[in-house]
């Protein structure tokens, strides 16, 4: 049986990947969305195993150290990873994965699953992006901070990835999204 593919997407925290995810998912229920863990506090709304599996951080360790996450990484005060298992018995069935995550973790991607597909999301603007992440209303005056503050570094990455989408018209995006996937997948 054909695997499935691993695609990743990168891109400053605000720019709009988890729209865009939630949107293509809508059109393309053959992707597979990573369910990551973080030691984040849920936000407003969010469920535990839906959004994310919400732990702590010994609980976190414990899986770094169990070998049972593909990548991870600290961000913004957070961990964050991917469970292995879920992704590799998606990829095995021929289902492709796609994972929403930042740049260190995608660099990760690079070298211990380099058939994966990597994408970089960009946002039109860093002013248009801190304008998202207020306009969000979910993170405190703390974390925007320090999401804006790591968002230069990871734009000057961009080139480091097979194709880079400017998630300025969403419905844009999504077209040229859809693309890069379904000429690349
Ligand atoms: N093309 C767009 N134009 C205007 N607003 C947008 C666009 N795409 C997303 N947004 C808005 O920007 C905000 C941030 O989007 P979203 O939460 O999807 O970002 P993200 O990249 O997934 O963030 P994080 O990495 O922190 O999870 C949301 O309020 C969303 O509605
Ligand atoms: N390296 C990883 N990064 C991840 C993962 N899951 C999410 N993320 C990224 O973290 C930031 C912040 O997310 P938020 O939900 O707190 O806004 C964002 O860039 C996500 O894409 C993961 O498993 N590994």
């Amino acid at each position: 049986m054909k695997k499935g593919r691993l695609i990743v997407m990168t891109g400053p925290s605000g720019v709009g990947k988890g729209t865009l995810v939630r949107s293509l998912l809508k059109d393309h229920p053959e992707l597979h969305l990573s369910v990551s863990v973080t030691t984040r506090s849920p936000r407003e709304g969010e469920i535990h195993g839906q959004e994310y599996y919400f732990v702590d951080r010994v609980h976190f360790q414990n899986m770094i150290e169990a070998g049972e996450l593909l990548e991870w990484a600290e961000f913004a005060g957070n961990c964050y990873g991917t469970p292995l298992i879920a992704v590799k018995e998606k990829i095995e069935a021929g289902i492709s994965v796609l994972l929403e995550i930042e740049l260190e973790g995608a660099r990760q991607i690079r070298s211990t699953f380099p058939s994966a597909l990597r994408i970089f999301i960009m946002p039109p603007s860093i002013d248009e992006l801190e304008r998202r992440l207020r306009g969000r209303g979910q993170d405190s005056e703390d974390a925007i901070r320090r999401r804006l503050m790591r968002a230069r570094s990871e734009m000057d990455a961009a080139n480091e990835f097979d194709f880079e989408v400017i998630n300025d018209d969403l419905d844009f995006a999504l077209k040229r999204l859809e693309s890069v996937l379904y000429s690349a997948v």
